[in-house]
């Protein structure tokens, strides 16, 4: 699987950044700046499978917003159309209470009696006329409900495939977003304790090189596969570039975070992934950044950007924390 294409200011930031310390030109603000605007303007947003994909990504989510309104809408109708309903039925028993009384009695203008007696036999008919089509109204409604209640579900299930990455299961950049600014608010209300890091497996290329493509991704699956099993359920593993991936922690601090990479450095050591009964190991660098009071997502992933590439400057297999 190829890189996907930028997208956005921060996967701009992270290319110029990446040129950046492969120049070896000191990383001044304006070697900087130079860097974001080359990159910028050779590497815009342009590739269509990415943009449809984004396209797509939204229309779900207003499709299902969308749904979950017209799903409301309907439960409502539903209550009104029943109490409706049952005011008819009491008022079809009153107007037939009334004709019984007004037949009792011995009224002697007949005509008056006469059309008093039709009236109310239009009236009863009438009500009797728009209760039954409540009733089909109600049996009509509920089956809808019940069909709407199918295209949630598959929405929630194609938004939910929509986000993942098919090779590894793990989030993709179009599901990061989402996940990652619902994880931001979510630190905002709580403990603000949120961690953020990037990991970028170390001379990959030799790896694709070496043993070919179909290995290579066999070896990123395996990767992901680890770092799943380290994570909590509260965490998420999102695959960032092509042998990129992001980790989610909330309510973990710095130290937290580290230790997670820790953990993972030990395991991935201890479960090699086997070509062969041939040993191919994978090590991998990292930045790790802690959000801060007033800085959102974006920030906070370009700050461990930052840390990361740091990491691959400073020799690769370590983790550095973010300024
Ligand atoms: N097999 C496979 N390889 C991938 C995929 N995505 C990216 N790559 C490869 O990952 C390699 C990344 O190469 P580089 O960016 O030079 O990085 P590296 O070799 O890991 O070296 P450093 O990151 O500098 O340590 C390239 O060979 C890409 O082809 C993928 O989906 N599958």
């Amino acid at each position: 699987m190829q890189k996907a294409p930028p997208v956005n200011p921060v996967e701009i930031a992270r290319i110029a950044l990446k040129r950046l310390v492969e120049s070896r030109l000191p990383p001044t603000p304006e070697n900087y700046t130079q860097f974001y605007n080359a990159i910028a303007t050779i590497k815009a947003p342009d590739d269509k499978t990415t943009d449809e994909l984004k396209q797509a990504w939204q229309i779900l989510c207003r499709l299902d917003d969308a749904a979950g309104e017209v799903s409301n809408t309907t439960e409502e109708l539903l209550s009104a159309l029943a109490s409706s309903g049952e005011h008819m039925v009491s008022s079809l028993g009153e107007l037939q209470d009334a004709r019984e009384a007004h037949r009792t009695r011995s009224v002697p203008v007949e005509e008056t009696h006469g059309r008093l007696e039709s009236l109310l036999t239009n009236l009863i008919d009438s009500t009797s006329t728009i209760q039954s089509t409540v009733q089909t109204s109600h049996g009509d409604l509920a089956a809808i409900r019940e069909s709407m209640r199918h295209i949630e579900e598959d929405l929630a299930h194609n938004r939910m495939m929509l986000g993942l990455d098919p090779l590894t299961g793990a989030h993709n950049r179009q599901g990061f977003d989402h996940l990652l600014a619902a994880e931001v608010k979510r630190a905002r209300r709580h403990t603000g304790k949120l961690s953020v890091v990037i990991l970028d497996l170390d001379d990959f290329k030799l790896v694709n090189d070496r043993y070919g493509h179909l290995v290579g991704d066999q070896v990123l699956v395996h990767v992901a596969d680890l770092a799943k099993a380290v994570l909590r359920e509260s965490d998420a593993l999102v695959r960032y570039g092509g042998e990129e991936f992001l980790l989610i922690l909330p309510e973990t601090d710095q130290n937290g975070a580290r230790y997670v990479i820790d953990r993972l450095r030990v395991v991935a050591a201890r479960t090699p992934f086997m070509h062969r009964s041939e040993r191919i190991d994978v090590s991998f660098s990292s930045g790790v950044a802690q959000l801060k009071d007033d800085e959102n997502g974006r920030a906070l992933v370009l700050r461990a950007d930052e840390a990361l590439y740091r990491a691959k400057a400073n020799g690769r297999g370590r983790v550095e924390l973010a300024v």
